[in-house]
């Protein structure tokens, strides 16, 4: 099978508190159907794909908050979705909020191949914002209330002719995920991410919003020689502005494609997974040239 293969990032604008499931699938069945036209065979959604992002509220009430959540995956109103991408013969990635038959609550994402069949699973891992409610701020981030930490570690997919790994939004900033991915021999990273525009506790970086996306996801491709999709919920919504700037890397940093709206918007680059060997054989071959006897600390808890 070639290694060379066009993949598309499925940006999605804003979805209203009062959207339904249902409206969100739709879009992106819609978008699914574009990227398949312009020759896709993966399509990259946003992480909490399917509702707006809850966790700027504080919600009390428990089954309040489980509303926001799927028990199951596909559900009625998800698969259309795994319908669709059966049809056309494309995979996706998508983000959601997972209610486990156990009551746990995950940020979960999933890679569906292309006969519509969930190939990978992985569960967030780098929760960020805060426990408890804080009025002080113009809305909530409160991942680290309303999930727990994943528990499937940083796994690595066969799929597509190649091997795909996830991870979630704030996990995109830390070299430690890109590392790990990096190590479990991943030659595509795909990802989804809501990053306000507006950074409460630091608000004079909110003007580096954009490039701290770049920043992270350009890094992280190059220093461990992979491709990267990284896709935005964009938008403002419920008086939310997040950032858009989905984007397309190669192993090499470079931007292959980049959105240029805040809406609904799919971009597509050909991807060419041999070109990972252009970085992992030379500069960042991680046999000949990585010091892990000198990274102790890297793995101590507490430390910094
Ligand atoms: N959904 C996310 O993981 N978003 C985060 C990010 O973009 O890193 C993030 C972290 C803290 C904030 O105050 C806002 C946004």
């Amino acid at each position: 099978m070639s290694r060379k293969f066009i993949v598309a990032a499925a940006q999605m604008g804003p979805i209203a508190a009062d959207e339904p499931r249902t409206s969100a699938v739709a879009r992106m069945v819609a978008m699914m159907r574009e990227a398949h036209a312009r020759g896709a065979r993966l399509v990259v959604f946003p992480e909490l794909a399917l509702t707006s992002f809850f966790p700027r509220w504080f919600i009390e009430d428990r089954d309040e908050l489980a509303r926001w959540y799927e028990t199951e995956m596909p559900s009625p109103e998800t698969r259309p979705l795994f319908d669709e991408a059966a049809r056309l013969g494309i995979g996706f990635h998508l983000g959601y909020a997972e209610l486990t038959p156990e009551g746990r609550f995950f940020n979960t994402a999933i890679l569906v191949d292309e006969t519509g069949v969930i190939v990978g699973k992985y569960r967030k891992i780098h929760l960020p914002g805060h426990r408890e409610n804080e009025p002080w701020r113009p809305f909530q981030h409160l991942e680290k209330r309303y999930f727990e930490k994943g528990d499937l570690g940083f796994p690595v997919f066969d799929a597509l002719g190649g091997r795909l790994a996830m991870c979630i939004c704030n996990d995109r900033r830390w070299p430690e995920t890109w590392r790990m991915l990096g190590l479990g021999g991943a030659e595509l990273v795909v990802l989804g991410y809501n990053t306000p525009l507006h950074y409460p506790p630091a608000p004079e970086h909110d003007h580096l919003q954009y490039f701290h996306n770049d920043l992270s996801v350009q890094a992280g491709a190059y220093q461990n020689g992979l491709w990267a999709v990284a896709t935005a919920k964009a938008g403002r919504e419920e008086g939310c502005d997040l950032i858009g700037g989905s984007l397309i890397v190669a192993p090499t940093g470079e931007i292959v494609a980049r959105t240029v709206t805040l809406a609904d918007e799919v971009i597509t680059a050909t991807v060419d997974l041999d070109r990972c060997a252009e970085i992992r054989r030379n500069i960042f071959d991680f046999k000949q040239h990585r010091q892990p006897a000198d990274y102790a600390a890297l793995t101590r808890p507490g430390t910094g």
